[in-house]
């Protein structure tokens, strides 16, 4: 079976897209990382305080993975915790009959005054996922075998809702040929590579290694690349207070992009103004990727394609226009 879950952003500015899923009898929030591995849910084993706001998990003891914990951490500081339960999930019409569902115990404030996040489902390899004592699949790892095509497509959008397809190619949500690139899931992310990027009209050679992650908001690149990207915006400049390059919102953002398999793919300079501010100016869509080694290639780069994750026995990335 194959099938399609719309992805809402929960705010004004994208921070974040929401998906229902159904997880045992409830309907959740979740938001679909690809980032990350494991599929955690708000739950009723959490004190009732933190559950203000949220749809949450109410689990079934005779469901329990006994035994099982799990406890995650994510760049951003955030994190969460708890147990592990078997059950059903259903996104966008595909049933997974036994997912491990893990239910918190204990999640980071981040996430307990986020009040449309309900949980998360990571759609990375599952060799990351933190179940203890033995890993668990994701739910695309679950439903594999099921999908008429081993792939999920990502269609994020600009300040509108889009999807996630599981199974098929969907050639209404694309414009051109699909250019595709080998993955490299050797640390257990959708991994990628760029020979050039280019600001504007400049096109540098540079290598860009970085990872497809629609559970960060923003992109994130090497600091020289960063610098040389908001020298070419007016009245830019480096905010230690607001955490990163802010600018006039007025101001006129030049084109970003990463040449990846010999093309260009491009975020349009509009989707690089992310926010206002409180101290009235505006937040970049590009910023630095403090040294960790590595891009994160968030939210911010992928609203603008529609992008195939496909698991074969090489797994392979496409990239298409939206
Ligand atoms: C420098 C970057 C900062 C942002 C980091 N992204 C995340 O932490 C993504 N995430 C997933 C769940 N909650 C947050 C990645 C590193």
């Amino acid at each position: 079976t194959n099938g399609s879950a719309p992805a809402v952003p929960s705010d004004q500015y994208d921070s974040l897209y929401l998906s229902p899923v159904t997880v045992g009898s409830s309907t959740l929030h979740l938001d679909f990382d690809t980032g990350s591995s494991d599929l955690w849910v708000f739950s009723s084993l959490q004190a009732q305080s933190s559950l203000v706001g949220h749809d949450y998990y109410m689990v079934d003891p005779a469901k329990e993975k006994q035994g099982y914990t799990w406890k995650i951490s994510y760049g951003d500081g955030s994190g969460a915790s708890g147990k592990v339960y078997a059950d059903k999930v259903v996104v966008g019409g595909v049933t997974a009959t036994a997912q491990a569902v893990e239910a918190a115990t204990a999640v980071s404030a981040q996430f307990t005054q986020d009040v449309d996040t309900d949980g998360l489902l990571g759609l990375a390899m599952s060799t990351l996922n933190t179940v203890k004592p033995q890993q668990q699949k994701t739910f695309f790892d679950t439903v594999l075998k099921q999908l008429a095509q081993p792939l999920f497509a990502v269609d994020l959008k600009y300040h509108a809702a889009g999807s996630y397809d599981f199974g098929f190619i969907d050639k209404s949500k694309y414009t051109g040929a699909i250019n595709y690139v080998n993955a490299d899931t050797s640390k257990g992310w959708w991994g990628v590579s760029a020979t050039a990027y280019s600001i504007g009209n400049a096109s540098t050679s540079a290598t860009v290694s970085g990872i497809l992650d629609t559970g960060t908001t923003l992109l994130y690149v090497d600091t020289p690349i960063v610098k040389a990207y908001y020298a070419k915006v007016k009245g830019s400049k480096m905010d230690n207070t607001q955490g990163g390059y802010v600018f006039p919102c007025s101001a006129t953002l030049p084109d970003f992009s990463l040449t990846i398999g010999g093309v260009k793919q491009i975020v349009p300079g509009k989707h690089i103004n992310y926010s206002p501010t409180s101290a009235g100016n505006c937040f970049g869509g590009i910023q630095t990727n403090d040294g960790i080694g590595f891009s994160i290639l968030g939210d911010i780069f992928l609203k603008s394609k529609y992008v195939i994750h496909e698991m074969g026995s090489t797994p392979r990335i496409g990239f298409a226009q939206q």
